[in-house]
């Protein structure tokens, strides 16, 4: 057995291309979407107007922000076509591998044609997405045909609204908005290096979102989330959780949500998406499951310096705004969405096609023996 080799492996610490997008674990908080800080981001801003700052290079004035609104909202209903698509996908099928096919699916119901249409295209996707979700959720669990358009201005509120047929509260609209904002944008990471590599061989939008959508889906990246919430709830107390984490490290087990490959002592998004946890459980009356994910936060820092990564407290932020944990994963599609896009077009913008080399380990040159003597 070879020892794991770690240094360089997974092109840790190595530039593999420019951007003005973001920064990772720089200067402020440590995370910057085209210079702000998204802590600011956050505080100050909804989901739209950083998916137009993302696709603008500036955030919208009052004007720009209605129009792109109105914009998203004229394009949420979906095809018949894909109606029927996501009707034909079992109700045991992992929501990813339905984002995945709606993706790809409306790609070829309305291709782009050529790059000029790239806005159009990621436009059309963003509002597209949370119908994808919750059409074929609606359909498969409880055997209803949605409406795909609502009234709300806002994608985390049109979301919630498909997800349960009625207006959410002011609460669960902003704590959606924020979630949407952590999550839009991380420089290189796995799905977004994914679409930049399809992006570099000139392949059109709906390629590059759909390979996205399956690098997202490993529990090593986005699927961490609902991995998160899978573990939380089997433990009973604070002490328990505490226990058997204790086991699972014992055992080298990942710990789902902790951890990183670019901060070394903590994650910009984790202390807002921990505060409204915190505020979701005091407005439900029940803090069982907030106190669990705390405790599991202390276990992990005293004992391996390990912090909670952005999926930790969306795992029980979710939860407590009873969105059913395999749709943790989709959500984050909705909003990452706008940095891959980003991403798609930045690379277009500048482009070489992406193919690093390797280090050859293999065997020596040798020669085919006949099939009878090997
Ligand atoms: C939105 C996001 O995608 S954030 C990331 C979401 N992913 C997760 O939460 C999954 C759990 N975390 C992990 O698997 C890792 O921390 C990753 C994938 C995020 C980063 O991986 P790396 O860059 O290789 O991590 P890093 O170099 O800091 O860690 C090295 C060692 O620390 C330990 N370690 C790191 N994270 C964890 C963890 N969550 N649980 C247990 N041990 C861990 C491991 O011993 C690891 O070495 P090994 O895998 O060779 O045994
Ligand atoms: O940057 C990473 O490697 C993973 C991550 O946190 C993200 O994509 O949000």
């Amino acid at each position: 057995m070879v020892d794991k080799k770690l240094s360089g492996a997974g092109l840790r610490g190595q530039s593999a291309g420019d951007t003005s997008l973001c920064t990772v674990g720089k200067s402020g908080s440590g995370l910057t979407y085209c210079g702000y800080d998204v802590a600011d981001l956050a505080d100050n801003t909804t989901f739209e107007e950083v998916a137009y700052l993302l696709f603008n290079g500036e955030l919208p004035n009052s004007a720009q922000l209605d129009a792109y609104k109105i914009e998203l909202m004229t394009q949420r209903d979906l095809p018949q076509a894909l109606k029927e698509v996501l009707q034909r996908i079992p109700a045991d099928a992992h929501p990813m591998d339905v984002m995945r096919t709606g993706c790809s699916f409306l790609g070829n119901l309305e291709p782009e044609a050529d790059f000029s249409e790239q806005a159009q295209a990621a436009n059309r996707l963003l509002a597209a997405f949370p119908a994808i979700m919750c059409y074929w959720y609606r359909f498969s669990h409880d055997g209803l045909e949605i409406d795909c358009v609502t009234n709300e201005d806002s994608l985390a509120g049109h979301f919630l609204h498909l997800l349960n047929g009625k207006a959410p509260s002011e609460q669960h609209r902003r704590v959606m908005d924020v979630s949407l904002i952590l999550y839009a944008e991380h420089e290189f990471n796995a799905s977004t290096f994914t679409a930049r590599v399809c992006a570099s061989t000139l392949s059109d939008m709906y390629s590059c979102i759909t390979g996205a959508i399956g690098t997202l889906r490993g529990p090593l990246h986005g699927g961490a989330n609902e991995a998160a919430m899978d573990m939380i709830q089997t433990f009973s107390s604070p002490a328990d959780a505490k226990i058997q984490m204790a086991g699972m490290l014992e055992r080298k087990e990942k710990i789902m949500g902790f951890g990183h490959a670019i901060y070394r002592t903590s994650d910009p998004r984790n202390v807002i998406i921990k505060a409204w946890s915190e505020k979701l459980a005091h407005e439900n009356g029940d803090t069982s499951l907030y106190d669990i994910s705390v405790a599991c936060e202390e276990f992990m820092w005293d004992t391996k310096k390990l912090f909670c990564n952005a999926d930790f407290f969306h795992a029980s932020a979710y939860h407590f705004m009873g969105i059913p944990t395999k749709l943790f994963t989709p959500i984050f599609v909705c909003s990452r969405l706008t940095g891959w896009a980003a991403h798609v077009m930045e690379q277009r913008s500048n482009n070489r096609i992406i193919r690093p080399s390797a280090d050859y380990t293999g065997s020596e040159p040798r020669s085919v023996k006949p099939i009878s003597e090997r």
